[in-house]
C-alpha cells in the first residue's frame, strides 16, 4: 500500500515525471531500455540480500561483493555485447557506456559500498587504451575487455606520496642484457597503497614507477604487471599484496597495498604510446609526457557525473522521506504538516536537487569536451594539443573538486534533514556519502586540483592583459565592465559570480607577485599565496558551473516539453541564486550589490522554494531511481517508511534471538558479582 501523503502528492503535481524521466535517460528508449535492464538483475532473486549489509563483517563483505560482482558482470557482459553486436570492441564510448553501466544507478543498486571490478574498467582497460601502443593494445585489449585471465588496477599512489606524483619512489631498471625491467619497492614509503581491487582481487596492475635505463633517470612510467598467477591467484614471487583494512565507506573497493621485489616483466610490458624504452636501451620521448596523467584527467571528468547521482539519491531520500514524515504544526491548533513545508526543510533539500540538475548539464558538457580534446591529441598538432590539453586539465580539476566537495556536503545536509533516522544504516546515506566523500580525496585531492586550476587562471589573466585570445573557459577574463544589476536576476547573479572570479584572480596573481617583490622564488611565493590562489579557482568553478548550466540548458530548452522546460528553467534558475547566495562573502566583497538588490535575490529564492514544492515528488520520481538504487527504508517509492524502518529493524541479526550469549558470558557474572 503506498503512503496517503506520497499518493496526494503525485496526483496534485502538474508535472509528469514520467515526462521528466524520458528527458533525463536521454529519450524513452533509452528509458524503457535501462527499466528493462534494472529489472533483469533486482527481480533476480540471487541479486537478493539475506542479511543486510551493514551487519556483515569486512571480510564477509568482501566475499559476498566478488560472488555477487561475478555474476553480476557475467549477465551484464551478455546484455551488453548483445546490445552492441559487431561493435563490441573497447573504445573510450564503449568503455564509459560499460563503466557507468557499473557506476551508475544499476551498479549502486547492487553495490552500496561500491565493489573491486570497478577498477578494472574505469583505470586499467582506460589505461590500456590511453598508453598503450597499437600492438601493446593488440596483445592486451581484448583480453582485458574480456577479463580473460585479466583482472586489473591502477597503482600509482604510495605509503608516502598520493598528490606528489613525481615523489614517488617505485623503481623500474632496465636490464638491456635480458631486455626486462626489474621493479623495485626501495622503502616502506614506497609500497603502493590504496588502489581499488588490489587486496585479493586484481592479478595485473598498471604500476607508475621511478624509470632508470643504467644511471639515467628517464621519470616516471607506466608499466603492466602481473602480481598473481593467472591459475592459481597465488602472489608472483617477489610480490608483497594485501588489503589495507577498513575505511570510512566504499568498504567493498578491496584497497590494497603492494610491494615488489626484483620482480621482472618483459621490456614491452612498459606502456609505450608517448614513450619508448628501445631493446639497446634507448629512451624516446616520442609523444608529451604529460599524457601519462590521461587516466586521472579521464577519471576525474567522469567524476561529476558520479557524485551527480549520489547528490540526488539522497535528494530523492530526503524528498520523499520530508513529504511523509508529519510533524510540528506550523499554526497551533492545526494538524502537524508534512516537513516538506516548513520552508527552511524545503531550504536545505531543494537546492541540492538544482544542484545535481546542474551536475548533469555540466557533467554531459565536460564529457564532449574531453571527447573534442581526445580527438585535437590525435591530431599532432602539438601547439594546439597543449593548449587544448592545459584546458582540458585545468577545468576537469576544479570541476571535480567543487561538485565533490559541495556533493558531499549536500548529502550530509539532506542526511540531517531527515533528522533521527537519517543517522541509521538503513537509511543509507553512510554508503551515499562515503563514496561521495572519497571522491573529494581520491584522483587528486581537493586543494592540490584547485591549486592546478589557478595556475591555468593566473597564466590566462595574464594573456588577458596582453590582449592575448583567451580560451573558452576564461573568455570572461576579458570582460572588465563593472556589473550592471538589471532586470535579469540571473543574468546579474552569473555576471557578478564572474566578476568575483577575475577580482579573485587578479589579487592571486598581486598576492605572488608581492612575496616575489620581497625575493622569495616562484614556488615560495605560490606556497604564500596559497589561499588566495584557491580562492580564485573556487570562485572560477562556481562562475563557470553557473554560466554552463544556463547556456547548456537554453540550448536545450526548445526541444523539451512545457512541463519539463519550465521546471528545469526553476531549478537552474534556484541553482544560481543559491551559488550566488551561498558565495554571497566573495560576491559583496568584488560587487557593488546594496541590501534592496540582495533582498531582490533571497525574495526570489524563497520564491522558487514554494513553486518548486508541489512539484518536489513528481520530480525526484522523475530521477527514476529504482527502489534497490537508493538502498533506503526512507526514500522508497511507496513512503511505507516507518514499516520499513522496523521491519529492518528485526532483520537484524542481533534480533534473531531473545536472550544474546553476552547476557549470560558477562552481564549476568557482572550482574551477580562474579566477574
Ligand atoms: C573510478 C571510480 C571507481 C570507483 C569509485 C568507487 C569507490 C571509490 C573507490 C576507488 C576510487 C577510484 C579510483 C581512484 C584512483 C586514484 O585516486 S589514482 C591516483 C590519483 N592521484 C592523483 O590524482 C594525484 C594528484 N596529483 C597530480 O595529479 C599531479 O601530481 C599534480 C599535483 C597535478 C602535479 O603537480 P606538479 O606541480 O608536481 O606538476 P607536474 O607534475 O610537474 O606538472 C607540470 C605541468 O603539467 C600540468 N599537469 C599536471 N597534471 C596534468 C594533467 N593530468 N594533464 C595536463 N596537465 C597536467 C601541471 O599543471 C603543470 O603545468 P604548468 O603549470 O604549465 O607547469
Ligand atoms: C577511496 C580511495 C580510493 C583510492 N583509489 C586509488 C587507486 O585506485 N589508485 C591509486 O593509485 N590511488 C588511489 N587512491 C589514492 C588517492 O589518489 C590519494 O589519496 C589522493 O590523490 C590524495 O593524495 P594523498 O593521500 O597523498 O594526500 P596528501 O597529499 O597527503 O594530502 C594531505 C593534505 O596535504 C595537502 N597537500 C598536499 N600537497 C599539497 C600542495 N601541493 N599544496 C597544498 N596542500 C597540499 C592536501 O590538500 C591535504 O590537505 C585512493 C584514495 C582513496 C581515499
Amino acid at each position: 500500500m503506498m503512503n496517503v501523503d506520497l499518493q496526494q502528492e503525485r496526483a496534485s503535481a502538474t508535472i509528469d515525471s514520467e515526462d521528466f524521466a524520458q528527458w533525463w535517460a536521454g529519450g524513452k528508449t533509452n528509458l524503457e531500455q535501462r527499466r528493462s535492464l534494472e529489472s533483469q538483475f533486482f527481480n533476480d532473486p540471487q541479486f537478493d540480500d539475506v542479511i543486510p549489509a551493514s551487519c556483515l563483517s569486512y571480510k564477509e563483505r568482501y566475499e559476498h561483493s566478488v560472488a555477487r560482482g561475478t555474476q553480476f558482470l557475467h549477465k551484464l557482459r551478455q546484455w551488453f555485447s548483445e546490445k552492441q553486436g559487431k561493435n563490441n570492441v573497447c573504445d573510450l564510448n564503449t568503455l564509459q557506456e560499460f563503466r557507468f553501466l557499473l557506476s551508475g544507478p544499476l551498479g549502486t543498486g547492487l553495490f552500496q559500498q561500491s565493489f573491486p571490478l570497478r577498477l578494472h574498467f574505469s583505470m586499467f582497460v582506460s589505461t590500456l587504451l590511453n598508453q598503450g601502443t597499437e600492438e601493446q593494445q593488440r596483445k592486451w585489449l581484448s583480453r582485458a575487455w574480456h577479463m580473460d585471465g585479466i583482472i586489473g588496477t591502477y597503482a600509482q599512489t604510495e605509503l608516502g606520496h598520493g598528490s606528489y606524483i613525481r615523489g614517488l619512489e617505485t623503481r623500474a631498471d632496465y636490464d638491456a642484457e635480458h631486455e626486462e625491467f626489474i621493479l623495485n619497492t626501495p622503502n616502506l614509503t614506497a609500497y603502493k597503497w590504496w588502489p581499488g581491487g588490489l587486496g585479493q582481487t586484481a592479478n595485473m596492475v598498471v604500476v607508475l614507477g621511478q624509470l632508470y635505463v643504467g644511471e639515467k633517470h628517464c621519470g616516471l612510467q607506466s608499466f603492466l604487471v602481473r602480481i598473481r598467477d593467472e591459475q592459481t591467484h597465488e602472489p608472483i614471487l617477489g610480490v608483497d599484496v594485501g588489503d589495507i583494512g577498513p575505511k570510512l565507506g566504499a568498504n567493498c573497493v578491496n584497497n590494497g597495498y603492494l610491494g615488489f621485489q626484483n620482480v621482472r616483466i618483459p621490456r614491452d610490458q612498459m606502456l609505450m604510446k608517448n614513450a619508448q624504452v628501445t631493446s639497446d636501451g634507448k629512451f624516446i620521448q616520442s609523444g608529451q609526457p604529460l599524457l601519462l596523467y590521461g587516466t586521472m584527467v579521464f577519471v576525474r571528468v567522469i567524476t561529476v557525473r558520479d557524485v551527480m547521482f549520489e547528490l540526488l539519491q539522497a535528494g530523492t531520500i530526503a524528498t520523499r522521506y520530508s513529504a511523509v514524515r508529519r510533524q510540528s504544526p506550523i499554526e497551533p491548533g492545526k494538524p502537524e504538516p508534512q516537513i516538506l513545508d516548513h520552508l527552511t526543510q524545503q531550504a536545505k533539500i531543494f537546492p541540492q536537487l538544482a544542484r545535481g540538475v546542474s551536475y548533469r548539464l555540466v557533467a554531459d558538457w565536460l564529457w564532449q569536451f574531453y571527447q573534442n580534446v581526445m580527438q585535437t591529441l590525435e591530431k599532432k598538432d602539438s601547439a594546439l594539443a597543449s593548449d587544448s590539453l592545459a584546458e582540458l586539465h585545468a577545468v576537469s580539476c576544479c570541476l571535480k573538486a567543487v561538485a565533490t566537495q559541495e556533493a558531499s556536503e549536500g548529502i550530509d545536509i539532506l542526511r540531517k534533514a531527515c533528522g533521527g533516522h537519517g543517522y541509521m544504516a538503513s537509511a543509507n546515506f553512510d554508503s551515499i556519502y562515503g563514496l561521495a566523500t572519497a571522491a573529494y580525496t581520491y584522483e587528486g585531492e581537493y586543494t592540490v586540483l584547485l591549486l592546478q586550476t589557478a595556475r591555468f587562471l593566473v597564466r590566462q589573466y595574464v594573456d588577458s592583459l596582453k590582449r592575448k585570445i583567451l580560451p573558452g573557459s576564461v573568455t570572461y577574463l576579458r570582460d572588465v565592465s563593472r556589473l550592471v544589476w538589471g532586470k535579469d536576476l540571473v543574468e546579474n547573479c552569473v555576471r557578478s559570480l564572474e566578476i568575483a572570479s577575475l577580482e579573485q584572480i587578479r589579487l592571486a596573481w598581486q598576492c605572488q607577485k608581492e612575496q616575489r617583490k620581497r625575493g622569495l622564488g616562484v614556488e615560495q611565493s605560490n606556497n604564500l599565496a596559497g589561499r588566495q590562489l584557491v580562492a580564485a579557482a573556487t570562485a572560477h568553478a562556481h562562475a563557470f558551473l553557473t554560466r554552463t548550466t544556463v547556456r547548456e540548458l537554453r540550448r536545450i530548452v526548445s526541444g523539451l516539453k512545457p512541463s519539463v522546460a519550465g521546471i528545469l528553467t526553476q531549478l537552474m534558475e534556484l541553482f544560481v541564486l543559491d551559488t550566488f547566495l551561498r558565495q554571497a562573502g566573495q560576491v559583496l566583497r568584488w560587487n557593488s550589490i546594496n541590501g534592496r538588490q540582495l533582498r531582490q535575490v533571497e525574495q526570489r529564492f524563497e520564491q522558487l522554494l514554494s513553486k518548486l514544492r508541489p512539484n518536489a515528488v513528481a520530480l525526484v520520481d522523475g530521477f527514476d531511481f529504482h527502489d534497490r538504487v537508493l538502498g533506503s527504508t526512507l526514500g522508497a517509492y511507496d513512503g511505507r517508511v516507518y514499516e520499513r524502518l522496523m521491519a529492518e529493524a528485526r532483520r537484524n541479526p542481533l534480533n534473531q534471538e531473545t536472550v544474546n550469549s553476552s547476557f549470560y558470558s558477562h552481564l549476568q557474572p557482572m550482574m551477580r558479582g562474579k566477574l
